[in-house]
């Protein structure tokens, strides 16, 4: 992909080796990913698999008892672990920010809207009017598709859909670079789910960004999203263009994850039968990811891997032992 890469040839995103404990808990045990310019990546997998505990690492947003023991992440070329302070809160909404899960929930239900928007970018750009303030709290409102009169109401007013695009509008107040949503619309029915998705999307190519969606609908992953990571122990098993991980899903982990789509709208948990929960306690060993076809990696050295190329895959018979 040609937007993969900066002129300096630097993806957006590089995150390398991140190891993030929460005491005993390994929670994201040697994570290496990249996101590229203009990009959306899907993260996937099963609830615990550590999808979220990596969203927060790249925004340094690990509390105790957790802790990012180890590893590196540079974002715009800015080695985000190694900042502090102000830099980094500047960096938090002007660079990267998050929608994070059940955010639509944490809005103040006694103030109104727009100035729970006004707010949110006065923390973090106090050089605007009162007027100019309200024009962009406005023009955010309709690049979410809400009616300006959102502007003057208060959470309860609203939809669920409609809360969670206003916390849409507050994540991309600052235009940043790298949008995060973690599993940005679990909450709301089926059809809202998708209509909200899309104005996501919308927005993320209006501003130029690159777009991480975390979440374990692949049916909704699969008409959002260009590349996917799937994740499971807190390691990336696989991690392809959309299309090639459905016709060619080579980990087992990722053959179930899509077998068990229909389950996923029929809104049941996404559970893989097949796959124990693996004791994270437990040090695990690191699977290597190896290249099976141009931008397909897959851990290929565990013992649900299927060594064959993905071609070959494809033809073979199940790999997963049962029961
Ligand atoms: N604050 C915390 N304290 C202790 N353990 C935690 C904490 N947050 C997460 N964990 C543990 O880390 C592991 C990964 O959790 P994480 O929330 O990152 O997974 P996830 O894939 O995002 O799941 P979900 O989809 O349910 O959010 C789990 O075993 C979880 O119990």
């Amino acid at each position: 992909m040609t937007r993969d890469m900066t002129r300096s040839g630097e993806p957006l995103l590089r995150i390398d080796d991140v190891h993030v404990h929460y005491g005993r808990v390994i929670a994201v045990n040697g994570v290496d990913l990249t996101v590229s310019r203009g990009e959306t990546l899907g993260l996937v997998g099963e609830s615990g698999s550590g999808k979220s505990t990596l969203a927060m690492a790249i925004l340094r947003l690990i509390t105790p008892p957790g802790r990012i023991v180890s590893g590196r992440i540079h974002l715009n070329g800015v080695d985000i672990l190694s900042t502090g302070g102000r830099q980094l809160r500047q960096l938090r909404w002007t660079d990267v920010s998050l929608i994070p899960q059940g955010s639509m929930n944490s809005l103040n239900p006694v103030m109104r809207i727009g100035d729970q928007i006004q707010d949110a970018i006065e923390a973090h750009d106090r050089r605007q009017t009162k007027d100019s303030l309200r024009q962009r709290v406005l023009s955010l409102l309709d690049m979410v598709r809400l009616p300006a009169r959102v502007y003057g109401m208060y959470p309860h007013e609203l939809s669920g859909g409609m809360k969670q695009r206003v916390c849409i509008a507050m994540a991309i107040a600052l235009g940043p670079s790298l949008i995060i949503a973690d599993e940005p619309t679990s909450a709301l029915d089926v059809v809202v789910q998708k209509t909200v998705a899309e104005t996501l999307l919308k927005v993320k190519e209006e501003l130029n960004s690159s777009m991480i969606l975390v979440g374990h609908d692949m049916a909704l992953q699969a008409q959002l999203v260009d590349r996917i990571a799937v994740m499971y122990a807190g390691n990336i098993v696989e991690v392809a263009p959309v299309a090639e991980l459905f016709s060619n899903p080579v980990h087992a982990y990722t053959r179930h994850l899509i077998a068990s789509v229909p389950s996923i709208t029929e809104r049941k948990p996404l559970v893989v039968k097949e796959f124990q929960r693996p004791d994270l306690t437990t040090a695990r060993p690191k699977p290597e990811l190896r290249e099976v076809s141009p931008g397909h990696l897959v851990a290929l050295d565990d013992e649900h891997s299927d060594r064959r190329t993905s071609g070959e895959a494809s033809e073979r018979e199940e790999v997963i032992p049962r029961g």
